[in-house]
């Protein structure tokens, strides 16, 4: 059966609510903050106190993560007097889950109580005035996947899930994005932090120069291979978004500079800038 008609999908829902049930079962406390660390950028986790360790595949109808830099487990603790509840990575649409599925962690850190959830990964930047090392915070976003038919929300049909049709111009929520700058200026960190536009295409494949000279035309900045679906189900089940990406390399606009991209080295610019991140995301979960 296919991933759109799959009896999985048509009890979403359902399976979102036994995931709440069993993690309710094994967390003492109601999360109010959600993160999902991209490739990585695992190590956010680590800001948490008195962490509690879940691994995916415990959790019922969770999507399993399966790329390196993605420990593939949930951490949950304090955070800046907060409770928070951390992916420590996250299931793709290219390790061959559809959108819906991929995005079921929001779903479930939603109905175990968080209001505001903060989506992060690497990417590829468009634009060329970024630097590798560059923190992008998201203020929009060109759905690639949905324009063309794939978006995480089509076929559900379950008004408990979300409405069927979903605006999502103020998906990258204001307050959020002030609180990250302002955060962002009093680490001195301004010169590295940006704002602009992610794109998100289902990959495994690194974009080639046409390709990345087609989305400098679309206007986008950063390319990756998730954080967008994230967004539009965190908006779908109503929840507050801050994304910020952090540029691992920059994509090829030019066959005479082109550099080859692999997933070791955006792994390895995650760990470079882990200090920074950790310190970003403790700033801004201590201001929301
Ligand atoms: O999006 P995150 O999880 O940061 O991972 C990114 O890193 C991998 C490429 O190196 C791809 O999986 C891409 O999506
Ligand atoms: N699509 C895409 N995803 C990425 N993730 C990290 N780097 C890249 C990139 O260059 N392109």
């Amino acid at each position: 059966m296919c991933s759109h008609c799959s009896s999985e999908k048509q009890n979403l829902y359902e399976h979102v609510q036994e995931a709440v049930a069993f993690l309710k079962n094994n967390i003492s406390k109601v999360p109010t903050v959600g993160i999902i660390c991209g490739s990585g950028l695992g190590s956010i986790a680590d800001t948490l106190i008195n962490p509690i360790f879940i691994r995916y595949e415990e959790v019922p109808h969770f999507p399993v993560a399966k790329v390196d830099g993605h420990e593939g487990r949930i951490v949950v603790g304090e955070l800046n007097r907060r409770f928070a509840i951390c992916m420590q990575g996250r299931a793709h649409y290219h390790d061959g889950y559809p959108l819906w599925k991929c995005t079921i962690p929001v779903r479930v850190m939603q109905g175990l109580g968080i209001t505001h959830l903060i989506i992060t990964n690497a990417v590829g930047a468009i634009n060329p005035n970024y630097e590798v090392g560059d923190i992008l915070i998201v203020k929009d976003h060109l759905d690639l996947m949905g324009l063309t038919g794939t978006s995480p929300i089509s076929g559900l049909d379950d008004d408990r899930l979300g409405p069927k049709f979903l605006t999502v111009t103020d998906a990258y929520d204001k307050e959020m994005i002030k609180v990250a700058k302002l955060t962002a200026e009093k680490l001195g960190i301004t010169d590295i932090v940006r704002e602009g536009a992610l794109t998100c295409v289902g990959g495994p494949c690194f974009e080639t120069v046409t390709e990345c000279r087609m989305l400098r035309l679309l206007g986008v900045d950063a390319v990756g291979m998730s954080n967008v679906p994230e967004v539009i189900v965190a908006r779908h089940c109503g929840l507050t978004v801050l994304s910020f990406c952090l540029v691992t390399n920059m994509g090829n606009l030019d066959h005479e500079s082109c550099e080859a991209i692999s997933h070791a080295s955006v792994i390895d610019v995650g760990a470079r800038r882990s200090e920074v991140i950790k310190k970003f995301v403790e700033g801004i979960v201590q201001n929301i």
